[in-house]
């Protein structure tokens, strides 16, 4: 048998609580991965999504990211590690981006945010920018871009943050058909390369096939 790759990311009988709904879940991506959330509008994917974020406490259970406890809750203990301080990058389905900055200043504040000088911070959010094919939109404004070049933008400033796991969260609802299939290929290929577990949510089975190692769905 051969050994799972190290790292990844592990639910274990986490259950969230959001207004009435509670949500259950267990899982676990490896490095390298994609999975999939999928089920109907409403069964608690974006719940989901920001309990592994940070932006929810847990009712329940344990949500590990290669081997750190992000957040964990028992009959007498609770360890809730601060969104900022997980090193997530969490990419939601709209208003996304400082609508303020330029596309650029939005790409670099993913790695200003982790330290970076703004030298270093900006070469790297354009690297990124151009990987998802917006680097000729770097000094435009967020307010001014499209929908699916602001995706494009939020792809680039996630991952210019070097995060050691990748949610997405309908990323491409505003993307036409041939972005879509561009841009998830260069999703897979940026988590691929960067080692790192990936939680997508969407309500495309096409692009579930096309993207993902493994589906995970909510009924
Ligand atoms: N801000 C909120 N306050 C109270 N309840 C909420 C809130 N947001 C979502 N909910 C409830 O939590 C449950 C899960 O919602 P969630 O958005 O996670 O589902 P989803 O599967 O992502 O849906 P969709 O496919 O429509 O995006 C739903 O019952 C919803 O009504």
């Amino acid at each position: 048998m051969t050994a799972p790759p190290p790292g990844g990311l592990v639910l274990d009988g986490v259950v969230v609580r959001r207004g009435t709904a509670e949500i259950a879940a267990s899982f676990a991506v490896p490095a390298g991965r994609v999975l999939a959330l999928v089920g109907p509008n409403g069964r608690g994917k974006s719940t989901l999504v920001d309990a592994i974020a940070g932006l929810l406490p847990l009712a329940a259970g344990r949500i590990e990211l290669d081997g750190t406890v992000l957040a964990r809750v028992t009959p007498s203990s609770a360890t809730f590690l601060p969104p900022q301080e997980r090193g997530v990058g969490l990419v939601p389905q709209r208003h996304v981006l400082f609508a303020h900055l330029s596309a650029l200043e939005n790409a670099a504040f993913g790695p200003r945010s982790t330290g970076a000088g703004r030298a270093v911070a900006r070469a790297t959010g354009q690297r990124w920018l151009e990987r998802f094919g917006v680097g000729d939109l770097a000094h435009r404004r967020a307010d001014r871009l499209s929908g699916g070049q602001s995706q494009r933008v939020a792809l680039a400033r996630a991952l210019a943050a070097e995060p050691r796991a990748l949610l997405l969260d309908e990323p491409f609802a505003a993307v036409d058909a041939d972005g879509r299939s561009e841009l998830g290929a260069l999703v897979r290929e940026a988590v691929a390369g960067a080692g790192i577990p990936c939680v997508l949510v969407s309500h495309d089975a096409d692009e579930v096939d096309r993207l993902a190692d493994a589906v995970h769905r909510l009924s």
